[in-house]
């Protein structure tokens, strides 16, 4: 063990630690007091402030936690984040991060880093492939030569592609339609072959994600999109904050076969989605209950894909009916042609995920959206204000 380690706690390496979904992770990491997390972020689509506040806030609900009493020094370094700038491309100064910690001091790693915009995907696929698979396979490389064989995937439902039917099961076909889906596909496809070869060392769990929204209760974290965001809540957010120069919500398509003609997508609160990493790492604890559940029935290695969604669609008018209600903004909206890429619906099947991890999407629209708000309104320029 290296000198990093502290007594009761495990160390574990997340990779995109500052991002959106990375910093709520991290915050849903260190509220079990059982972990020290290392981030890794090059800061392309986050700021080190992330961290900052996401330490700050455990902080402080620690001590409101332990008063009258003091926290513990192992609690108190569970609050703190080693946080790297630093790039997963370039393996000399992610393999200095494993040498800080020495063979063995990482106990897992969470790998959510990667870039993830469908359309951009299109017209620059050569940097997608570089940043998210061959930066995996540099990891992965790594993470073998330091003795650390525990790792939670960060995928996406993009991996489906058009579904043959919907709610999606995790045994529907993989079949992504850009490069950037593909580029989950074959990261879970590396991921899993490694598993196979050396099923006594590596376990891992790949996360299909749906369409995590909302923000920390606080208001302290959440989404900070550069420039205009392309996903739809953060767009609705950044409009009603006067953030967009003449707000006009341009809704792609409305002749989808949907309810009522717009898209469908199964949104989730960030947190819900933070939570799934959680029960994830824990079923890569050999020995606990939950490493046997859910690699019970597999029999080529111990590699494991699930779906975090709610198992409920939202079409486009939908949520922004919700966001009306959550904000009192008067949103405008325009019919416009279906954008490339884009699918009718994608639902979770998030049965497996319940019944093996005992996942659980339990916040509702309604919350997801007022932390949305709440969030933006306190920080209407994100990080910067
Ligand atoms: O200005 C906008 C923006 C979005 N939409 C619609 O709103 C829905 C949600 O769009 P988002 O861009 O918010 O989310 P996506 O489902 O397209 O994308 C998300 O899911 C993808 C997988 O399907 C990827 O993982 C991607 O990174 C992630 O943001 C879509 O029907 C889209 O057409 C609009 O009508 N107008």
């Amino acid at each position: 063990m290296s000198s990093s380690a502290t007594p009761g706690l495990k160390n574990v390496l997340v990779t995109g630690g500052a991002g959106y979904i990375g910093s709520h992770v991290v915050y849903c990491l260190q509220k079990t007091r059982r972990y020290k997390v290392i981030s890794i972020d090059n800061h392309h689509n986050s700021l080190p402030a992330a961290l900052t506040r996401v330490a700050e806030l455990s902080l402080e609900e620690l001590k409101a936690s332990c008063s009258p009493d003091e926290p513990t020094p192992s609690q108190l370094e569970s609050t703190k984040v080693d946080a790297h700038t630093c790039d997963l491309t370039d393996p000399a100064s992610v393999r200095a991060v494993f040498a800080k910690y020495g063979k063995g001091g990482i106990w897992g790693v969470v790998h959510i880093a990667a870039y993830k915009a469908v359309g951009e995907s299109t017209e620059i696929p050569l940097t997608y492939y570089a940043n998210n698979v061959s930066a995996t396979l540099s990891l992965l490389q790594i993470m073998s030569e330091f003795d650390c064989s525990r790792i939670v995937y960060s995928s996406s439902a993009t991996v489906y592609g058009t579904p043959p039917e919907v709610p999606i099961p995790e045994s529907t076909r993989l079949k992504a339609d850009s490069p950037y889906g593909r580029t989950k596909v074959m990261c879970e496809t590396i991921i899993g072959d490694l598993c196979s070869a050396e099923p006594d060392k590596w376990q891992a769990i790949s996360l299909r994600y749906f369409n995590p929204a909302g923000a920390h209760p606080s208001g302290r974290i959440g989404e900070d999109p550069r420039g205009r965001p392309g996903n739809l809540l953060p767009l609705l957010a950044h409009m009603a904050v006067g953030r967009i120069p003449d707000p006009l919500l341009k809704v792609f398509g409305n002749d989808y076969p949907t309810e009522d003609g717009t898209c469908v997508r199964d949104y989730l609160h960030v947190l819900d989605l933070a939570g799934g990493h959680l029960l994830a790492l824990e079923a890569l604890e050999e020995g606990s209950e939950l490493n046997a559940t859910a690699f019970a029935d597999v029999k080529d290695g111990k590699f494991k894909a699930y779906n975090l969604g709610k198992g409920k669609g939202m079409s486009v008018y939908q949520i922004v009916e919700a966001m009306r209600k959550a904000t009192g903004f008067g949103y405008k909206t325009e019919v416009v042609g279906r954008r490339r890429g884009d699918v009718p619906a994608l639902i979770a099947d998030p049965a497996l995920a319940q019944k093996e991890l005992g996942f659980s999407a339990a916040h509702d629209l309604e919350t997801m959206c007022r932390d949305l708000w709440n969030w933006q309104k306190k920080n209407p320029k994100g990080y910067e204000t």
